[in-house]
C-alpha cells in the first residue's frame, strides 16, 4: 500500500497538527501502514487539498468548549460535497504566552489564531490590557519572525515553543482549565457510521415555524441534538444553513428514516458524516522531540 497523507492546518506545531499526529498514531495501530503529514496554510486550503485528491485525510478543528464552532470549517465543508466525516478527535487545549520579552508591560502586540485569542481573552484583559490583539491564520504562523519583534507575544502551545525554541513567559493562560477542541477527520470515502451523525440543511422559506418542523421530527423520535449552529449561506442576507449533530447512528434504519423525514421538509439536506469519536483528553501529549 502506498503512503497515506494527512493534511492539517500548519505550519508544524499547531493544535491541528497535534490532532493529526494522534490520528496518525491511531491509524498505524489499526493497520501498520505508513502515513505522512502535510501542513496547509489555512483551514479552507486543508479541505481543498483533500478535495483535489492530493491527500487521503484532512484533520480540521470544528468546535471548542469555550468559543463554540470554528466557522471556517463549517463554511468550507458544506461547499465540498465529495467530502465526509470519518471520525471526531477530542483534544485538551492549553495555551502558552510565548515572547522574547519577559516584562509583560513592554508587550504591545499579541498574535494568534482568533480561536486561541478568544480562549484567553480574560487572561489577556487582566495581564496585557495595553496589547493590540492581531489575528493570524494559525497559532504557529504567528510565531514566524517573533525574534525580530521584541514587543510581540504569541499564543501557541508549549510544544510549538519547544519546536521553534522560543521562550514561554506564562502557562497555562487559557481562561477555562477544561479547554478542549473537537476535530473532524475528513476523507473522500463514504462515512463509516457511528454514534454521532452530523448534517446540514437549508430551509425552503423564511417563514414562522420553518425550523420547528425538522426539529419536531427529531424530538418526536427522541433523537438528542448535541449541537445546532447556523451559518449564513452567503447567497443573500438573512439566508441560513443549519448544522446539527445528532446523538444517533445513521446505520440504524430508524435514524436513517428520521433523517429522510427531515430531508423531506427542508430545502436541501446533506449528511456530513456518521462517525465515532476518539477522546484524548485523559492521555499524555506527544512530546515535540519524539517526532
Ligand atoms: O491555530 C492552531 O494551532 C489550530 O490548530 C487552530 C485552532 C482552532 O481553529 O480552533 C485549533 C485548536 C484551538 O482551539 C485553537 C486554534
Amino acid at each position: 500500500m502506498s503512503e497515506r497523507a494527512i493534511a492539517h492546518l500548519g505550519p508544524v506545531g499547531t493544535y491541528a497538527e497535534m490532532a493529526a499526529l494522534r490520528f496518525q498514531a491511531w491509524l498505524t495501530q489499526q493497520d501498520q501502514q505508513p502515513s505522512r503529514l502535510l501542513a496547509c496554510r489555512s483551514i479552507p486550503a486543508t479541505l481543498q487539498t483533500l478535495a483535489d485528491g492530493a491527500v487521503d485525510y484532512a484533520v480540521v478543528p470544528v468546535e471548542n468548549s469555550v468559543e463554540g464552532s470554528v466557522a471556517a470549517t463549517l463554511d468550507s465543508l458544506w461547499q465540498l460535497p465529495q467530502l465526509s466525516i470519518q471520525r471526531a478527535l477530542i483534544l485538551p487545549i492549553a495555551h502558552a504566552l510565548i515572547s522574547f520579552e519577559s516584562d509583560r508591560t513592554a508587550i504591545r502586540q499579541v498574535l494568534s489564531h482568533p480561536q486561541a485569542l478568544a480562549q484567553c481573552q480574560q487572561w489577556l484583559q487582566r495581564h496585557l490590557p495595553q496589547a493590540e490583539l492581531i489575528p493570524a491564520n494559525s497559532t504557529t504562523e504567528a510565531l514566524q519572525d517573533l525574534e525580530r519583534h521584541p514587543q510581540r507575544a504569541v499564543i501557541a502551545s508549549t510544544r510549538a515553543a519547544e519546536l521553534y525554541q522560543m521562550p514561554i513567559q506564562s502557562f497555562p493562560i487559557n481562561d477555562s482549565p477544561d479547554n478542549r477542541t473537537r476535530f473532524w477527520v475528513i476523507s473522500r470515502s463514504p462515512t463509516p457510521g457511528g454514534a454521532c451523525t452530523s448534517l446540514n440543511f437549508s430551509l425552503d422559506a423564511n417563514v414562522p415555524g420553518a425550523l420547528v418542523k425538522p426539529l419536531q421530527i427529531l424530538a418526536d423520535r427522541r433523537i438528542n441534538l448535541s449541537r445546532i449552529e447556523s451559518r449564513p449561506t452567503k447567497r443573500s442576507l438573512g439566508e441560513y444553513l443549519f448544522f446539527l449533530d445528532l446523538e444517533a447512528d445513521l446505520r440504524d434504519p430508524a435514524i436513517a428514516a428520521a433523517v429522510q423525514a427531515v430531508a423531506d421538509c427542508t430545502e436541501q439536506l446533506r449528511v456530513l458524516g456518521s462517525y465515532d469519536s476518539l477522546d484524548f483528553t485523559q492521555s499524555v501529549l506527544v512530546p515535540a522531540q519524539a517526532r
